[in-house]
């Protein structure tokens, strides 16, 4: 997949040369929606045998019509993220535009003529509520007018799930932060992850004879609800089961910091400094205080039986 950044004014030069299909859309989470849209798209470009290029931009434009501070933003993935999505669903050229001032403000017209148009798009898909601007004139109902037949349009109908739009704001705040994963996987079509680098903890974990490697991860990242999930972890190009704890341990006292902490299933070795991709399965418990190191081994112990259960009856990628 190719990589183009895009600043505005756009540089003619650096843009692909040739007639492309383009998908629009921001792409957090590459859902099933989207991948609905990509889909469409492929199918597009394989018919008119021209290459399918897709624009996102590097940041949401919440933060530009200042409805969010960009801080406060949280994303289902991260770019470095999107980009590995999108390639899988087999995007070959990624266009991001900086969300910058002068792009936000960009009339719909201009838009469609300088990111459209001027990327030579033959077709755009998009979903039935994709907008370039604002929501009452920037519209699906409205591209074609700005388009006047210089390029197909094909609108990619709601996907639903269970009677809901599929969509990034639900799958955020109604499932991965309440810790319903395991519904947020069937809206993805693929396990909630994210990745981190294993950092060093409190070196506790060991003397409870449940080791955990504490993740360093974006900030930016949507961050389940505390609890304990049974996870998969991606480290190195190998796929381990394992359990993970969200938490403040609150069981060693108050006022700890937040961490991501997993300890893997049937595994010993000394990871720190490892890049590590952790696939949210499903929510076990919520955290809890114990009295004791002892008590709360012992419920690790029930947790680890818990896990094993969840995978021996669950082939995690059977769903989506
Ligand atoms: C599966 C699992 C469940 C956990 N549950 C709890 C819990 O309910 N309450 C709690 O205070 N800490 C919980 N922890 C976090 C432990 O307190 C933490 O892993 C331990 O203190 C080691 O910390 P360290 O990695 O900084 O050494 C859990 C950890 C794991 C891996
Ligand atoms: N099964 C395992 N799961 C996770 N980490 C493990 C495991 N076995 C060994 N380790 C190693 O042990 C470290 C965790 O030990 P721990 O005592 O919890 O220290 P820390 O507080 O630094 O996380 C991990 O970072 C990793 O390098």
């Amino acid at each position: 997949m190719e990589i183009i950044n895009l600043h505005h004014p756009i540089d003619t030069k650096a843009i692909h040369q040739g007639p492309i299909v383009l998908a629009l859309g921001f792409f957090d989470g590459v859902h099933k929606g989207h991948q609905k849209v990509l889909k469409a798209a492929r199918q597009e470009a394989s018919k008119r045998n021209i290459p399918l290029a897709a624009m996102t931009f590097n940041m949401s434009a919440r933060f530009m019509f200042q409805e969010e501070h960009p801080k406060e933003l949280r994303y289902l993935t991260t770019l470095p993220e999107k980009k590995r999505l999108m390639q899988h669903f087999g995007v070959e050229i990624l266009y991001i535009v900086q969300m910058t001032s002068a792009f936000a403000k960009l009339a719909p017209q201009l838009f469609v003529d300088q990111y459209i148009v001027g990327l030579q798009a033959k077709t755009v898909v998009a979903g039935f509520d994709y907008t370039y601007g604002k929501k009452d004139i920037a519209n699906m109902a409205n591209l074609g007018d700005y388009g006047q037949g210089r390029f197909h349009i094909i609108e990619v109908p709601k996907v639903e799930e269970n009677g809901v739009k599929v969509g990034t704001t639900e799958i955020r705040q109604t499932l991965v932060e309440t810790g319903d994963v395991a519904t947020a996987k069937k809206q993805l079509g693929y396990p909630y992850f994210f990745t981190g680098i294993v950092i060093h903890g409190e070196k506790r974990g060991r003397e409870l004879g449940y080791p955990t490697a504490n993740l360093m991860i974006d900030e930016t990242n949507v961050v389940p609800k505390v609890g304990v999930y049974a996870v998969e972890c991606l480290i190195n190009g190998d796929l381990y089961k394992g359990m993970a704890s969200i938490g403040y341990n609150i069981t060693f006292g108050d006022n700890r910091e937040r961490t991501v902490e997993i300890y893997l299933l049937d595994y010993s070795l000394d990871i720190y400094g490892e890049e590590m991709t952790v696939y949210w399965h499903k929510y076990l418990r919520n955290e809890l205080k114990f009295d004791s190191a002892d008590e709360l081994i012992e419920q690790m112990n029930k947790d680890e039986e818990m896990t094993r259960e969840y995978f021996k009856e669950n082939s995690p990628y059977k769903e989506g």
